[in-house]
């Protein structure tokens, strides 16, 4: 199985934002480092989250980037989406396992290193940390953790860590210090003037 890419592009379905074009300005940059988690909101209908997910199997084939799903795994299955990501709210993570199947791409959100190891015993292939730093993507969130909690979960666990919330080019030096193998944005790539460049930022400083 190939190794899993270091910046995890997370869909931004907000209105206004265009996640499509977003995923076309990032795929030639990253290629195969980039793993794209198609997330849409969560009223958002079956249908929308599968007509998402087929275009973005589609668009990263030829780049042999990653498709994940977020919460919804009958779609990861349903466009052969190579897994999915899942977190508190979601099935747990060794029902995700037994519904995607054991060659799957399978991640988990964790905080803590407690959760982290259980999500790990569980059948969980990567952790989604955070959020690492403030962010107004996602409301409701607990209070950011920063790079000290990302070490203590890394330290906690043997598969790659993804720090998530509020990730910027900047913050990737320190999250990747505390022991973060890459990272997931929505608004670093979603919100920026030019998405190619900001995706060869963020590679750039996963990779150096
Ligand atoms: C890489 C990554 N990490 C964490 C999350 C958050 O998942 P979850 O806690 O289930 O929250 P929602 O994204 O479903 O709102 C993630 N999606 N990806
Ligand atoms: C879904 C999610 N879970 C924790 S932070 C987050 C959103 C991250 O978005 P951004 O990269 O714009 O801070
Ligand atoms: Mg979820």
């Amino acid at each position: 199985m190939p190794s899993l890419g270091r910046l995890h592009l997370i869909t931004d379905t907000r209105p206004g934002r265009d996640p499509l074009g977003v995923l076309r300005a990032a795929l030639p940059v990253a290629r195969a480092d980039l793993v794209v988690q198609v997330r849409v909101a969560d009223d958002a209908t079956d249908r929308e989250a599968y007509e998402l997910a087929r275009r973005v199997v589609e668009e990263c084939r030829p780049y042999g980037a990653c498709c994940l799903v977020n919460d919804r795994l009958h779609v990861a299955l349903a466009v052969g989406a190579a897994g999915g990501h899942v977190g508190a709210d979601d099935l747990p993570v060794a029902a995700a396992r037994h519904v995607l199947g054991g060659d799957a791409v399978l991640g988990a959100t964790a905080r803590e290193p407690a959760t982290a190891r259980a999500a790990v015993a569980a059948g969980a292939g990567y952790l989604g940390v955070g959020p690492c730093h403030a962010t107004t993507t996602k409301p409701g969130l607990p209070a950011p953790i920063g790079p000290d909690g990302v070490r203590a979960v890394a330290g906690a666990v043997t598969v790659p860590v993804i720090a998530i919330g509020g990730v910027t080019a900047a913050s990737v030096p320190a999250l990747r210090a505390a022991g973060a193998y890459g990272v997931a944005v929505v608004g670093a790539l979603s919100a920026a003037a030019d998405p190619a460049h900001a995706t060869a930022e963020l590679l750039g400083a996963l990779t150096c």
